[in-house]
This record gives structure tokens, C-alpha cells and sequence, in this order.
């Protein structure tokens, strides 16, 4: 389990992550979404121990990052954004000296070298030096380093950065395998990356917590969409239906309205949608549509970012 406690870190007079806090269960996936600049990064870094907070609290397990880094570090794995910095190193080398500084010795480390070699597919580049990597196979070394050791936290800061999509569904798979024993945290621009692994969402606006959802309950919309043949002053009998907050017309192609509802946190969707329809039929309205308003996840994070500059103005 890994506790974060009101995470905070200033560059200057410039606050990139303030009191981020979040509880991650074993076994999650969670991907840490934002614009650029959003603090994903700088939040990330804390948690592994790269970048000391200014304020807040890490621990994993009970292990508390700050009181003990080492222990809490050798159950940690973190890809970080750049990349292995020792392009001379060949990568068997290097993955040798990134399980001794995980303080895997003998027998073990050779073993958990050969896992992590075998999962990220790196066999027929061992001898290769790091600098003459294209950038998936560099990718691929940086996972296998994170990989050493088992850790029971994985952070991974846009894993599939530079990967063609064979080594992405590759790399999708084995993120999965780890988060059978792992907590995953990843970073990422692409919400068919989301859509495709993540449990949950976290969603950082200016270093701050925007949203923590499981992507199920994010996905699970409490819009409807109806379209009709009425015009918006036929319908003023809509926002007085139970459970309807408000709504509003999105197009009009001739006599077809179309609509969104947006329902209270508590309606039930069915109950609301035999309602409406009920009364539109009453009314002597035509229906061509009802239903649950499906958004995909660029549409939810574009209305998010939406809502978000809306506040700040
Ligand atoms: N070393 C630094 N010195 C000063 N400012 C920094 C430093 N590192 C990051 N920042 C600033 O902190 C903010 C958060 O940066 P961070 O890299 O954490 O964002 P991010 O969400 O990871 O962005 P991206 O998606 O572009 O990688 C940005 O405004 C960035 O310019």
C-alpha cells in the first residue's frame, strides 16, 4: 500500500506539486494524467526518492521514505522520463550494476537480471552498447532496470514513450503482469494507454489533485441524450423532471433537437429516461433518441481542462 501524504514541492517561488494526497492499493494500475507542466514529473521523482519535497510524506508498506530510503527504495522500480545516462555501458553491463545498486547480489541477481532480460525481450542486444539503442530498445533497457528486484511499486513515467505499437502491446502486457504483485503508477499522454490498463486516474491541474476516479466510475456517465422534435420552449418541463439538473441543446439538424441532461450525482439514469420519455409522448413530441450520453476518455479530459481554465478566469 503506498501512502502520500499532502506532497508538496516548490522550484524557487514557483509551486510544481502542492498537497498531493493519495492512497494506492497492491495490485492497481493508476495513471497519472495532465497538460505539460501539470507536476506529473516532479511528483513521480518524489516518490522514488529522486527529488526530496518540500513538505508531505511517502510510505510504502509502512516504510517511510524520508526516515528510510534505502529500504524503501530496494522495493521500487522507476522508469524515469530520461533515459539510461550510460551510453558507453553495454546493457548487460549496465544491467548488472543497476541490480548491485539495488543491492542484489550472487545467485539472485543473476536470476532477477534473466527475468528482467526475458520480460522486456532484450536477448539479442546484450552486447550492444546503450548508445547504439534505437530509442524503443533504450525504453526497453530502462524496464528492465525498473523491473530488478520485484518491486512492490513500479513508477513509470510514460513507459511507452518511442515504443512502435508491437513493443507497446508488449509493454501493456507486462505492465499487467507486474501489477499482479505490484502497485503501478504510470504517466502518460495517450488515453488508449489509460483505456487499456488503468484501474484508476488521477488527474494533476497545476500540481494539484484534479480528479482521483476509478476509470470504471469515470467512464460511467451521468448524461443523457435525447433528441426530439421539439424546440427548447417546448421543454421547459425537462429541468423540473426528477433527477434532471440541467439541459441543454447541442445541435439541430431540421426537426431534429438534439439534447444533453445532466442528472444529479444520485438519479437513476433508467428511471429518468422512462420519465422523460413518458412525458414527451404526452406532450405529442416525437422521439428519435434516448439514452446514456457515451464520451470517450479525450472527450471527459477535454471537458475537465474545460472546467478547469473556466475556474481559473
Ligand atoms: N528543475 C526545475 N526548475 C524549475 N522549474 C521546474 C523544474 N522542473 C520542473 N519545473 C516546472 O515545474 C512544473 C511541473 O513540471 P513537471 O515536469 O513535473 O510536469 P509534467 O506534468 O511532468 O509535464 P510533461 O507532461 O511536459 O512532462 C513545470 O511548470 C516545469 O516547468
Amino acid at each position: 500500500m503506498l501512502t502520500v501524504r499532502d506532497l508538496s514541492r516548490r522550484y524557487g517561488s514557483f509551486t510544481a506539486v502542492n498537497n498531493a494526497s493519495l492512497n494506492i492499493e497492491p495490485g492497481q494500475i493508476v495513471g497519472l494524467l495532465g497538460h505539460n507542466g501539470a507536476g506529473k514529473t516532479t511528483i513521480m521523482k518524489m516518490l522514488s526518492g529522486y527529488l526530496e519535497p518540500d513538505a508531505g510524506e511517502v510510505t510504502l508498506d509502512g516504510i517511510n521514505l524520508a526516515n528510510n530510503p534505502k529500504a524503501f527504495q530496494a522495493k521500487l522500480g522507476y522508469l524515469p522520463e530520461s533515459l539510461p545516462v550510460y551510453p558507453d555501458m553495454l546493457v548487460a553491463d549496465y544491467l548488472d550494476f543497476a541490480a548491485s545498486l539495488k543491492g542484489l547480489q550472487g545467485r539472485q541477481k543473476n536470476q532477477q537480471i534473466k527475468q528482467a532480460i526475458s520480460a522486456t525481450a532484450l536477448e539479442t542486444r546484450l552486447l550492444s552498447s546503450i548508445s547504439s539503442l534505437s530509442r524503443g530498445y533504450k525504453q526497453r533497457v530502462g524496464v528492465a532496470q525498473a523491473l530488478l528486484g520485484e518491486p512492490r511499486l513500479l513508477i513509470l513515467d510514460e513507459p511507452t514513450n518511442g515504443l512502435d505499437p508491437q513493443q507497446t502491446q508488449q509493454m501493456r502486457h507486462l505492465i499487467k503482469e507486474v501489477a499482479k504483485r505490484a502497485t503501478v503508477i504510470l504517466s502518460t499522454h495517450i488515453m488508449q494507454e489509460v483505456e487499456a490498463l488503468c484501474d484508476r486516474v488521477i488527474l494533476l491541474s497545476k500540481g494539484e489533485v484534479q480528479l482521483d476516479k476509478p476509470l470504471s466510475e469515470l467512464k460511467n456517465s451521468s448524461q443523457v441524450v435525447v433528441c426530439c422534435d421539439a424546440a427548447p420552449a417546448q421543454l421547459g418541463f425537462i429541468s423540473r423532471l426528477n433527477g434532471v439538473q440541467r439541459f441543454n441543446l447541442v445541435t439541430r439538424e431540421g426537426e431534429h433537437y438534439k439534447y444533453h441532461l445532466d442528472l444529479t450525482p444520485e438519479a437513476e439514469q433508467s428511471l429518468v429516461c422512462a420519465e422523460l420519455v413518458q412525458k414527451l409522448i404526452h406532450c405529442g413530441i416525437r422521439v428519435f433518441e434516448v439514452g446514456q450520453l457515451n464520451r470517450d476518455l479525450e472527450t471527459l479530459f477535454s471537458e475537465y481542462s474545460h472546467k478547469e481554465s473556466s475556474h481559473a478566469a
